[in-house]
Protein backbone atom coordinates (compact mmCIF):
# COMPACT_ATOMS: atom_id res chain seq x y z
CA UNK A 1 0.00 0.00 0.00
CA UNK A 2 1.38 3.47 -0.83
CA UNK A 3 2.17 5.81 1.83
CA UNK A 4 -0.08 8.68 0.23
CA UNK A 5 -3.12 6.49 1.24
CA UNK A 6 -2.80 7.26 4.81
CA UNK A 7 -3.65 11.02 3.39
CA UNK A 8 -6.80 9.86 1.85
CA UNK A 9 -5.35 8.96 -1.73
CA UNK A 10 -7.72 6.97 -3.56
CA UNK A 11 -5.27 4.77 -5.64
CA UNK A 12 -6.32 5.26 -9.43
CA UNK A 13 -4.73 3.44 -12.40
CA UNK A 14 -4.42 6.01 -14.26
CA UNK A 15 -1.94 8.44 -11.89
CA UNK A 16 1.85 7.60 -11.13
CA UNK A 17 1.86 7.64 -7.54
CA UNK A 18 5.36 8.74 -7.17
CA UNK A 19 4.62 11.72 -8.59
CA UNK A 20 1.14 12.84 -6.18
CA UNK A 21 1.75 14.53 -3.01
CA UNK A 22 -0.84 17.01 -1.07
CA UNK A 23 -0.95 20.06 0.14
CA UNK A 24 -0.66 20.42 3.70
CA UNK A 25 -0.18 24.16 4.15
CA UNK A 26 -0.53 27.35 2.54
CA UNK A 27 1.19 30.31 3.17
CA UNK A 28 0.77 33.23 0.86
CA UNK A 29 2.68 32.02 -2.38
CA UNK A 30 4.52 28.79 -0.48
CA UNK A 31 3.03 25.81 -0.28
CA UNK A 32 4.16 22.90 2.65
CA UNK A 33 3.02 19.65 0.15
CA UNK A 34 3.62 15.57 1.92
CA UNK A 35 3.49 12.41 0.19
CA UNK A 36 2.93 10.31 3.31
CA UNK A 37 6.48 9.59 3.86
CA UNK A 38 8.27 13.49 3.81
CA UNK A 39 7.11 16.94 3.70
CA UNK A 40 8.35 18.84 0.81
CA UNK A 41 8.70 23.06 -0.01
CA UNK A 42 7.00 23.00 -2.70
CA UNK A 43 6.66 25.88 -5.79
CA UNK A 44 4.55 26.76 -8.70
CA UNK A 45 5.63 25.73 -11.76
CA UNK A 46 5.88 28.76 -14.94
CA UNK A 47 3.51 27.48 -16.96
CA UNK A 48 0.95 26.43 -13.95
CA UNK A 49 1.51 30.27 -12.91
CA UNK A 50 0.82 30.89 -16.85
CA UNK A 51 -1.73 29.03 -17.52
CA UNK A 52 -3.56 29.75 -14.46
CA UNK A 53 -6.70 31.90 -15.51
CA UNK A 54 -8.23 33.02 -11.95
CA UNK A 55 -7.93 32.36 -8.18
CA UNK A 56 -9.50 29.65 -7.85
CA UNK A 57 -6.72 27.53 -9.82
CA UNK A 58 -4.17 27.94 -7.57
CA UNK A 59 -3.48 24.94 -4.74
CA UNK A 60 -5.36 25.13 -1.77
CA UNK A 61 -4.93 22.81 1.66
CA UNK A 62 -5.88 19.23 0.78
CA UNK A 63 -5.40 19.38 -2.95
CA UNK A 64 -3.85 16.67 -4.70
CA UNK A 65 -1.18 18.27 -6.58
CA UNK A 66 1.30 16.34 -9.14
CA UNK A 67 4.87 17.61 -8.44
CA UNK A 68 8.38 16.79 -9.70
CA UNK A 69 10.31 16.15 -6.85
CA UNK A 70 14.16 16.85 -5.30
CA UNK A 71 13.97 14.53 -2.38
CA UNK A 72 18.01 15.50 -1.17
CA UNK A 73 16.78 19.31 -1.00
CA UNK A 74 12.87 18.64 0.17
CA UNK A 75 11.56 20.83 -2.56
CA UNK A 76 8.86 19.96 -5.15
CA UNK A 77 7.96 21.84 -8.39
CA UNK A 78 4.03 21.48 -9.04
CA UNK A 79 2.72 21.15 -12.02
CA UNK A 80 -0.90 20.69 -11.84
CA UNK A 81 -3.70 20.15 -9.41
CA UNK A 82 -5.64 17.34 -9.67
CA UNK A 83 -9.56 17.50 -10.10
CA UNK A 84 -11.08 17.91 -6.84
CA UNK A 85 -14.17 16.32 -4.73
CA UNK A 86 -15.23 19.39 -3.08
CA UNK A 87 -13.69 22.64 -2.42
CA UNK A 88 -14.76 25.23 -0.02
CA UNK A 89 -14.93 28.69 -1.17
CA UNK A 90 -14.16 32.68 0.30
CA UNK A 91 -14.70 35.20 -1.23
CA UNK A 92 -12.19 37.82 -1.05
CA UNK A 93 -13.75 41.57 -0.42
CA UNK A 94 -13.55 44.11 -3.17
CA UNK A 95 -14.90 45.81 -5.81
CA UNK A 96 -14.58 42.74 -8.14
CA UNK A 97 -15.81 40.16 -7.47
CA UNK A 98 -13.34 37.78 -6.94
CA UNK A 99 -12.59 34.06 -4.90
CA UNK A 100 -9.91 32.39 -3.10
CA UNK A 101 -10.22 28.36 -2.22
CA UNK A 102 -10.23 28.03 1.25
CA UNK A 103 -9.99 24.01 1.72
CA UNK A 104 -10.69 21.26 -0.94
CA UNK A 105 -11.00 17.41 -1.06
CA UNK A 106 -13.30 17.45 2.01
CA UNK A 107 -15.29 14.28 2.73
CA UNK A 108 -16.96 15.44 5.88
CA UNK A 109 -17.80 18.95 7.72
CA UNK A 110 -18.61 19.76 11.06
CA UNK A 111 -20.82 22.59 11.12
CA UNK A 112 -19.96 23.46 15.44
CA UNK A 113 -22.99 25.43 17.10
CA UNK A 114 -22.79 25.73 20.91
CA UNK A 115 -25.78 25.26 22.43
CA UNK A 116 -25.97 27.56 25.41
CA UNK A 117 -25.29 30.97 24.36
CA UNK A 118 -26.63 32.09 20.94
CA UNK A 119 -28.06 28.83 18.86
CA UNK A 120 -28.55 30.13 15.85
CA UNK A 121 -30.83 28.08 13.06
CA UNK A 122 -30.38 30.45 10.60
CA UNK A 123 -27.08 30.29 10.81
CA UNK A 124 -27.10 26.67 10.60
CA UNK A 125 -29.39 26.50 7.83
CA UNK A 126 -26.55 29.31 6.34
CA UNK A 127 -23.40 26.56 7.12
CA UNK A 128 -25.62 23.32 5.77
CA UNK A 129 -25.86 25.44 2.77
CA UNK A 130 -22.03 26.09 2.86
CA UNK A 131 -21.44 22.31 2.94
CA UNK A 132 -23.54 21.05 0.02
CA UNK A 133 -22.36 23.86 -2.09
CA UNK A 134 -18.59 22.80 -1.41
CA UNK A 135 -19.35 18.68 -2.54
CA UNK A 136 -18.68 17.94 1.42
CA UNK A 137 -21.07 15.70 3.77
CA UNK A 138 -22.46 17.60 7.04
CA UNK A 139 -22.51 16.75 10.63
CA UNK A 140 -23.86 19.08 12.88
CA UNK A 141 -21.88 19.05 16.67
CA UNK A 142 -23.89 20.62 19.16
CA UNK A 143 -21.23 21.71 21.89
CA UNK A 144 -21.48 22.70 25.94
CA UNK A 145 -23.75 20.48 26.62
CA UNK A 146 -23.00 20.59 30.31
CA UNK A 147 -23.66 24.36 30.30
CA UNK A 148 -27.71 23.19 29.93
CA UNK A 149 -30.45 21.44 31.24
CA UNK A 150 -31.68 18.46 29.37
CA UNK A 151 -34.55 19.95 28.96
CA UNK A 152 -33.10 22.66 26.87
CA UNK A 153 -30.31 20.56 25.81
CA UNK A 154 -33.42 17.83 24.31
CA UNK A 155 -35.47 21.70 22.86
CA UNK A 156 -32.35 22.48 21.29
CA UNK A 157 -31.82 19.14 19.21
CA UNK A 158 -35.79 19.40 18.07
CA UNK A 159 -35.12 22.82 16.93
CA UNK A 160 -32.28 21.87 14.84
CA UNK A 161 -33.69 18.82 13.77
CA UNK A 162 -36.50 20.68 12.03
CA UNK A 163 -33.78 22.67 9.98
CA UNK A 164 -30.97 20.24 9.28
CA UNK A 165 -33.22 17.94 7.00
CA UNK A 166 -31.29 14.56 7.13
CA UNK A 167 -28.31 15.87 8.51
CA UNK A 168 -26.91 13.67 11.41
CA UNK A 169 -26.67 15.82 15.00
CA UNK A 170 -24.51 15.12 17.92
CA UNK A 171 -24.49 16.69 20.82
CA UNK A 172 -21.47 16.89 23.26
CA UNK A 173 -19.49 18.35 26.42
CA UNK A 174 -15.74 18.63 25.90
CA UNK A 175 -16.17 18.87 29.43
CA UNK A 176 -17.88 15.54 30.83
CA UNK A 177 -16.62 14.28 26.96
CA UNK A 178 -20.52 13.19 27.02
CA UNK A 179 -21.26 12.72 23.25
CA UNK A 180 -16.95 12.73 22.35
CA UNK A 181 -17.38 9.05 21.12
CA UNK A 182 -19.89 10.12 18.90
CA UNK A 183 -18.26 12.60 17.16
CA UNK A 184 -15.28 10.05 17.07
CA UNK A 185 -17.17 7.71 15.25
CA UNK A 186 -17.57 10.48 12.26
CA UNK A 187 -13.84 10.97 12.35
CA UNK A 188 -13.06 7.57 9.21
CA UNK A 189 -9.28 7.06 8.99
CA UNK A 190 -8.23 8.41 5.26
CA UNK A 191 -11.05 10.36 4.77
CA UNK A 192 -10.58 14.09 5.64
CA UNK A 193 -12.77 16.67 7.63
CA UNK A 194 -13.19 20.01 8.83
CA UNK A 195 -14.51 22.17 11.47
CA UNK A 196 -16.84 25.16 10.73
CA UNK A 197 -18.50 27.84 13.45
CA UNK A 198 -18.42 31.28 14.70
CA UNK A 199 -15.59 32.08 17.33
CA UNK A 200 -16.26 30.22 20.99
CA UNK A 201 -18.27 27.56 20.39
CA UNK A 202 -15.33 25.35 20.90
CA UNK A 203 -13.91 23.92 18.04
CA UNK A 204 -10.27 24.51 18.85
CA UNK A 205 -10.89 22.81 22.11
CA UNK A 206 -12.29 19.49 20.49
CA UNK A 207 -9.00 20.02 17.98
CA UNK A 208 -6.88 20.01 20.99
CA UNK A 209 -8.71 17.04 22.80
CA UNK A 210 -8.24 15.23 19.12
CA UNK A 211 -4.52 15.75 19.11
CA UNK A 212 -3.67 15.37 21.94
CA UNK A 213 0.11 17.54 23.04
CA UNK A 214 2.01 14.61 21.45
CA UNK A 215 0.66 14.61 17.81
CA UNK A 216 0.35 18.44 17.91
CA UNK A 217 4.33 18.79 17.83
CA UNK A 218 4.77 16.45 15.57
CA UNK A 219 2.24 17.70 13.02
CA UNK A 220 4.06 21.41 13.29
CA UNK A 221 6.78 22.43 11.19
CA UNK A 222 10.14 23.71 11.86
CA UNK A 223 11.38 25.66 9.19
CA UNK A 224 13.90 28.35 8.21
CA UNK A 225 13.03 31.95 7.94
CA UNK A 226 14.25 34.73 5.69
CA UNK A 227 17.09 35.26 8.52
CA UNK A 228 18.15 31.57 9.20
CA UNK A 229 16.27 30.96 12.43
CA UNK A 230 14.15 28.15 12.90
CA UNK A 231 10.60 28.93 13.33
CA UNK A 232 7.28 26.97 13.91
CA UNK A 233 4.52 26.71 11.28
CA UNK A 234 1.19 25.54 12.09
CA UNK A 235 0.07 22.79 10.11
CA UNK A 236 -3.75 23.22 8.32
CA UNK A 237 -4.21 19.69 8.00
CA UNK A 238 -3.18 16.82 10.46
CA UNK A 239 -3.27 13.04 10.66
CA UNK A 240 -5.39 12.06 13.39
CA UNK A 241 -3.83 9.38 15.78
CA UNK A 242 -7.17 6.87 14.27
CA UNK A 243 -5.66 7.71 10.79
CA UNK A 244 -8.35 10.79 10.09
CA UNK A 245 -7.46 14.02 8.63
CA UNK A 246 -8.53 17.11 9.71
CA UNK A 247 -8.22 20.29 8.30
CA UNK A 248 -8.37 23.41 10.38
CA UNK A 249 -7.34 26.61 8.56
CA UNK A 250 -8.07 30.20 9.39
CA UNK A 251 -9.79 30.71 5.85
CA UNK A 252 -12.60 28.18 6.84
CA UNK A 253 -13.69 30.45 10.12
CA UNK A 254 -14.36 33.58 6.95
CA UNK A 255 -16.25 31.61 4.39
CA UNK A 256 -19.19 33.55 2.39
CA UNK A 257 -21.81 31.99 0.37
CA UNK A 258 -20.80 31.45 -3.63
CA UNK A 259 -23.02 30.27 -6.35
CA UNK A 260 -24.79 27.78 -3.95
CA UNK A 261 -28.16 27.41 -6.17
CA UNK A 262 -28.37 23.53 -6.35
CA UNK A 263 -27.76 23.42 -2.61
CA UNK A 264 -30.23 25.15 -2.07
CA UNK A 265 -32.33 23.00 -3.16
CA UNK A 266 -30.62 20.01 -0.97
CA UNK A 267 -31.34 22.38 2.21
CA UNK A 268 -34.97 23.82 1.83
CA UNK A 269 -36.22 20.51 0.06
CA UNK A 270 -39.09 21.00 1.90
CA UNK A 271 -40.15 24.22 0.66
CA UNK A 272 -38.91 22.96 -3.33
CA UNK A 273 -41.60 20.48 -2.04
CA UNK A 274 -43.92 23.31 -1.49
CA UNK A 275 -42.91 25.17 -4.38
CA UNK A 276 -43.68 22.54 -6.89
CA UNK A 277 -46.65 21.48 -5.15
CA UNK A 278 -48.43 25.18 -5.37
CA UNK A 279 -50.62 24.81 -8.14
CA UNK A 280 -49.52 28.32 -10.13
CA UNK A 281 -46.87 28.11 -12.11
CA UNK A 282 -45.31 31.44 -11.99
CA UNK A 283 -46.22 32.44 -8.76
CA UNK A 284 -44.56 34.60 -6.26
CA UNK A 285 -45.98 32.71 -3.07
CA UNK A 286 -46.76 36.61 -2.20
CA UNK A 287 -50.51 36.73 -1.84
CA UNK A 288 -51.60 34.86 -4.39
CA UNK A 289 -55.19 32.97 -3.41
CA UNK A 290 -54.66 29.02 -3.24
CA UNK A 291 -50.53 29.71 -2.84
CA UNK A 292 -49.47 26.08 -1.23
CA UNK A 293 -46.50 27.93 0.40
CA UNK A 294 -48.59 30.81 1.63
CA UNK A 295 -50.83 27.88 3.02
CA UNK A 296 -47.96 26.54 4.93
CA UNK A 297 -46.69 29.50 6.29
CA UNK A 298 -50.68 30.43 7.59
CA UNK A 299 -51.00 26.91 9.20
CA UNK A 300 -47.46 26.87 10.76
CA UNK A 301 -45.86 23.86 8.77
CA UNK A 302 -43.69 26.44 7.07
CA UNK A 303 -42.02 28.50 9.85
CA UNK A 304 -42.05 32.18 8.67
CA UNK A 305 -38.22 32.62 10.05
CA UNK A 306 -37.48 29.85 7.50
CA UNK A 307 -39.02 31.02 5.06
CA UNK A 308 -37.70 34.40 5.36
CA UNK A 309 -34.05 32.99 5.56
CA UNK A 310 -34.90 31.20 2.91
CA UNK A 311 -35.87 34.08 0.49
CA UNK A 312 -32.94 35.95 2.16
CA UNK A 313 -30.02 33.05 0.78
CA UNK A 314 -31.71 33.04 -2.48
CA UNK A 315 -31.29 36.89 -2.51
CA UNK A 316 -27.64 36.86 -1.62
CA UNK A 317 -27.19 33.91 -4.15
CA UNK A 318 -28.57 35.53 -6.75
CA UNK A 319 -26.58 38.95 -6.32
CA UNK A 320 -23.20 37.04 -6.27
CA UNK A 321 -24.26 35.61 -9.03
CA UNK A 322 -24.79 38.98 -10.88
CA UNK A 323 -21.45 39.95 -9.75
CA UNK A 324 -20.14 37.20 -11.52
CA UNK A 325 -21.37 37.07 -14.31
CA UNK A 326 -20.64 40.97 -14.65
CA UNK A 327 -16.90 40.00 -14.16
CA UNK A 328 -17.29 37.40 -16.65
CA UNK A 329 -17.89 40.39 -19.24
CA UNK A 330 -15.28 42.29 -18.45
CA UNK A 331 -12.86 39.73 -19.06
CA UNK A 332 -14.47 38.65 -22.20
CA UNK A 333 -14.75 42.37 -23.33
CA UNK A 334 -11.07 41.94 -22.50
CA UNK A 335 -10.31 39.18 -24.65
CA UNK A 336 -11.73 40.55 -26.99
CA UNK A 337 -9.44 43.73 -26.81
CA UNK A 338 -6.37 41.46 -27.03
CA UNK A 339 -7.51 39.81 -29.63
CA UNK A 340 -8.49 42.59 -31.59
CA UNK A 341 -5.00 44.38 -30.87
CA UNK A 342 -3.66 41.44 -32.04
CA UNK A 343 -5.63 41.38 -35.42
CA UNK A 344 -4.15 45.02 -35.71
CA UNK A 345 -0.47 44.02 -35.55
CA UNK A 346 -0.64 40.94 -37.45
CA UNK A 347 -2.54 43.51 -40.54
CA UNK A 348 0.20 46.53 -39.60
CA UNK A 349 2.93 43.74 -39.97
CA UNK A 350 1.89 42.04 -43.11
CA UNK A 351 1.51 45.48 -44.36
CA UNK A 352 4.88 46.67 -44.13
CA UNK A 353 6.14 43.62 -45.72
N1 LIG B 1 -18.95 24.66 29.32
C1 LIG B 1 -18.25 24.36 28.24
N2 LIG B 1 -17.32 25.22 27.76
C2 LIG B 1 -16.61 24.88 26.65
C3 LIG B 1 -16.82 23.65 25.96
N3 LIG B 1 -16.01 23.62 24.91
C4 LIG B 1 -15.31 24.78 24.90
N4 LIG B 1 -15.66 25.54 25.96
C5 LIG B 1 -15.14 26.88 26.30
O1 LIG B 1 -15.60 27.82 25.34
C6 LIG B 1 -14.61 28.81 25.10
C7 LIG B 1 -14.31 28.91 23.61
O2 LIG B 1 -13.76 27.68 23.16
P1 LIG B 1 -12.78 27.58 21.91
O3 LIG B 1 -12.45 26.13 21.73
O4 LIG B 1 -11.66 28.52 22.02
O5 LIG B 1 -13.76 28.08 20.74
P2 LIG B 1 -13.42 28.27 19.18
O6 LIG B 1 -14.63 27.81 18.47
O7 LIG B 1 -12.16 27.58 18.86
O8 LIG B 1 -13.27 29.81 19.03
P3 LIG B 1 -12.32 30.60 17.97
O9 LIG B 1 -10.93 30.05 18.19
O10 LIG B 1 -12.44 32.02 18.37
O11 LIG B 1 -12.86 30.32 16.62
C8 LIG B 1 -13.41 28.42 25.94
O12 LIG B 1 -13.43 29.16 27.11
C9 LIG B 1 -13.61 26.94 26.23
O13 LIG B 1 -13.05 26.54 27.43
C10 LIG B 1 -17.82 22.76 26.50
O14 LIG B 1 -18.10 21.68 25.99
N5 LIG B 1 -18.49 23.17 27.63
ZN1 LIG C 1 -47.32 30.04 -4.56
Amino acid sequence: MSKLENLGWVPSDQVDEDVIARVITVQKNSYRISDGTMDYFGHLSGKFINEAESSLDYPAVGDWVEVHKSVDEQKAVIKRILPRKSQFVRQVAGLRSDAQVVATNIDTVFIVNSINQDLNLRRIERYILLAYESGASPVILLTKKDSCSPDEAADALSQVGEVALGVPIIMLSNVTQEGIDEFHHYLEPKKTAALLGSSGVGKSTLVNTLLGKEVQVTNDIREDDSKGRHTTTHREMFVLPNGAMLIDTPGMRELQLWDGESAMEATFQDIEVLEEACRFNDCQHDSEPGCRIQEALEQGELSRDRYQSFLKLKREIAFEKRKQDKKLQLEEKNKWKKAKKSRQEKYNFEKQR
